[in-house]
């Protein structure tokens, strides 16, 4: 066969061949002395390009390429393209940590979005609505896992372990208001995934403080403890002023927290939520929040719709192929105890100037007045 293929050859062909001989070695010279041959020399050189191509450094890990497709991406730290990387990374990321369970495809991942405060500021409701949401799982109960150390010591695999079971292209939803004032929970959440989504409720600072005063008061009661009013343990007895220790002051300045988150995430990566409007129009802030997220739009006053009897928003959650009418606990709305107007007053002047530097850190304003 071979001799068959060179006796076709014609006398030139043959002498350059023979100069090739010389030059590149007997084998070179010999795999381009045929047509055949030459044929197999650039099926080679095609294959050989394709693997340098394949094993060429794109800056992510070739494998697992997610079962829909999405491969890692950079992130960009610009406006919507950033997002849309940061999801893509999010959901690469948790596939690759998914602890598979036994139910086919369903896995636990870390969340890829934390809802982190504020407390009082209206995030069981959004957690619950959100969890409604088909593209969404929600962990029920607040993890407290970066801002508590005996949780966080047990590791990132038990804090996966507490995350419900998702399906592939399912967001993993966890919220822990404590998060937004701890000190060391930036970090830890940027060690976990850089490209975590966040949501942030804020609500009027000196209702939110009086929601939080109300809820310490319950507990209180609860145990049977007394407790002061609200007005002696927001100022300071002798002087009248603001005191910017008391807790429920302390939480509601809200740029001392957000501060640190913003010198490790970009403001981009933090939707922040009106709290009072997610009370009064819950469509409009949850359409926001699915558009941050990339969801789709499900939400309607089908499914969130105002109970009049509850006098809140209450929601419709899918249950075995139909929905049930579901509240929030009473926990939540509870009605506050009286504060003086002048108490009202003096706090929101406090929390005027605080509120400005807020409004500078995150490029808009509330009706805090
Ligand atoms: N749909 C609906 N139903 C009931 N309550 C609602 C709802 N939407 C927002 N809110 C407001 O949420 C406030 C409680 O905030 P949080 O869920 O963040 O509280 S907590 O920190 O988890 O304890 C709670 O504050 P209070 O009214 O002061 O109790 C509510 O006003």
């Amino acid at each position: 066969m071979e001799s068959h293929m060179q006796a076709k050859v014609s006398p030139r062909r043959e002498s350059s061949n023979r100069r090739l001989h010389r030059l590149w070695g007997p084998c070179v010279g010999h795999v381009i002395t045929t047509r055949f041959s030459s044929v197999i020399a650039i099926i080679g050189a095609c294959t050989f390009c394709l693997v340098l191509f394949n094993l060429r450094d794109t800056g992510v890990p070739s494998a697992p390429v997610h079962p829909e497709g999405i491969d890692g991406f950079r992130y960009v730290e610009s406006g919507r393209r950033a997002l849309q990387q940061v999801r893509a990374v999010n959901t690469y990321r948790n596939d690759t940590v998914a602890v598979l369970s036994t139910t086919n495809k369903m896995r636990r991942t870390l969340p890829n979005v934390i809802i982190i405060g504020a407390r009082k500021a209206g995030t069981r409701a959004l957690l619950e609505y959100l969890g409604i949401h088909p593209q969404v799982v929600s962990a029920s109960r607040e993890i407290h896992f970066f801002s508590d150390e005996e949780n966080y010591a047990r590791g990132m695999r038990w804090y996966q372990a507490q995350m419900p079971l998702s399906a592939p292209g399912q967001l993993t939803l966890e919220k822990t208001p404590n998060y937004l004032i701890s000190n060391v929970t930036p970090e830890r959440v940027h060690r976990m995934n850089s490209s975590v989504l966040l949501l942030l409720t804020l609500r009027h600072p000196v209702t939110r403080a009086i929601s939080d005063y109300t809820q310490i008061l319950a507990n209180r009661n609860g145990r049977g403890q007394a407790s002061k009013d609200f007005a002696t343990l927001a100022l300071h007895g002798r002087t009248g002023e603001v005191n910017q220790a008391y807790k429920p002051v302390y939480i509601s300045t809200y740029h001392l927290h957000l501060a640190r988150w913003l010198k490790l995430f970009p403001l981009a990566q933090i939707h922040i939520i009106d709290g009072d409007r997610l009370i009064t129009e819950p469509l409009e802030e949850l359409r926001a929040v699915e558009t941050f997220l990339g969801l789709e739009h499900f939400f309607t006053s089908d499914t969130v719709y105002f109970n009049a009897t509850r006098g809140f928003h209450c929601m419709r959650r899918p249950v075995n192929g139909s929905f049930v009418d579901s509240c929030l606990g009473a926990s939540k709305g509870r009605s506050h105890p009286h504060v003086e107007q002048a108490v009202r007053t003096k706090l929101s002047q406090y929390f005027y100037k605080h509120n400005q530097i807020l409004f500078n850190m995150i490029g808009r304003s509330f009706d805090w007045t």
